[in-house]
């Protein structure tokens, strides 16, 4: 599949079919989360398949985090389905969803800061030499390899991998968590505002790192409020409006103006109006 998608996409804006996705990798029926009386979440429907590229726009307070975090077992949904690669899934936490395959870049990062590069990668799934009983040995070796090879694929460059988190930048952190999806082939990447603290020249490293997926056919969604970038990475723009979803657009049948007057609300796909 992924080498199919390759011959009929050339880079992160070229046209987009059906025919060149592959089976359906996430969908979520009904989904809706309410904390107390809020609906901040609200009846979704939403579809992703295998080598698909999605971005969630949405005006502040519109539900997009909301919506990330019931897929990835943050929270707990108040109602509705996940199914995820052809199972029904209900996560209790987001290791569950990691270790299912859906590895999460957060605005505020789940790293460890005090640890350095390669721990932080391999948190929780260390590569282990030989176990006796209760003990084992860490393969330390093996993981710097697979964490160089990881930035090397990525394209990142981060001077020394033994210093701590903590000492790097924010676009250094972003690319390390994103780096993070590129060792372990997630079956999913989910980006909440991956960008919204980076400078120029970090925001373009981790679009690089964006098409790279694209590429290997690895699919994402991207919560952004950043139109040029959802214009250059993504296939389709799920738009979110007061918890529900109001438009589903292909990028090559919409532009910048049109998305945000579905953001804004003075527009609404004819499907969705019932909700709306
Ligand atoms: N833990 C919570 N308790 C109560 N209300 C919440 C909670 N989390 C989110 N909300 C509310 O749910 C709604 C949706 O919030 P959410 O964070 O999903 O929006 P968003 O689209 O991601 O916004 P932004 O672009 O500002 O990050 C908002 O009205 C928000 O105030």
């Amino acid at each position: 599949m992924a080498s199919d998608m390759q011959t009929n996409i050339s880079g992160a804006s070229a046209p987009n079919s059906d025919a060149a996705l592959g089976d359906i990798i996430l969908e979520t029926r009904d989904l809706t989360k309410h904390y107390g009386g809020v609906h901040a979440l609200e009846g979704a429907n939403f579809t992703l398949r295998k080598g698909e590229h999605v971005a969630i726009m949405g005006d502040n307070g519109a539900g997009k985090s909301t919506f990330v975090r019931q897929i990835t077992g943050v929270e707990q949904r108040t109602r509705g389905e996940i199914i995820f690669d052809g199972k029904p899934v209900h996560f209790a936490g987001p290791l569950e969803a990691r270790n299912a395959g859906i590895e999460t870049v957060f605005q505020t990062l789940a790293l460890a800061d005090q640890l350095d590069v390669p721990d932080n990668l391999f948190l929780g799934r260390e590569i282990i030499k030989w176990k006796l009983g209760p003990f084992s040995v860490l393969d330390y070796k093996a993981m710097r390899q697979r964490t160089l090879d990881a930035l090397e694929k990525t394209g990142v460059k981060i001077p020394n991998i033994r210093g701590t988190i903590e000492r790097m930048s924010g676009g250094q952190r972003q690319c390390v968590a994103i780096a993070r999806t590129a060792t372990f082939h997630s079956k999913l990447t989910i980006m909440d505002e991956p960008t919204a603290a980076l400078g120029v020249q970090e925001t373009a490293q981790v679009e690089n790192i964006v098409r790279t997926l694209k590429e290997a056919g690895e699919p994402l969604i991207l919560v952004s409020h950043n139109m040029r970038q959802v214009m250059d990475l993504v296939d389709r723009i799920v738009v979110f409006r007061r918890g529900r979803i109001c438009a589903n657009l292909k990028k090559e049948e919409t532009n910048g103006e049109d998305v945000v007057a579905y953001i804004t609300g003075a527009k609404t796909q004819p499907e969705y109006e019932e909700a709306a």
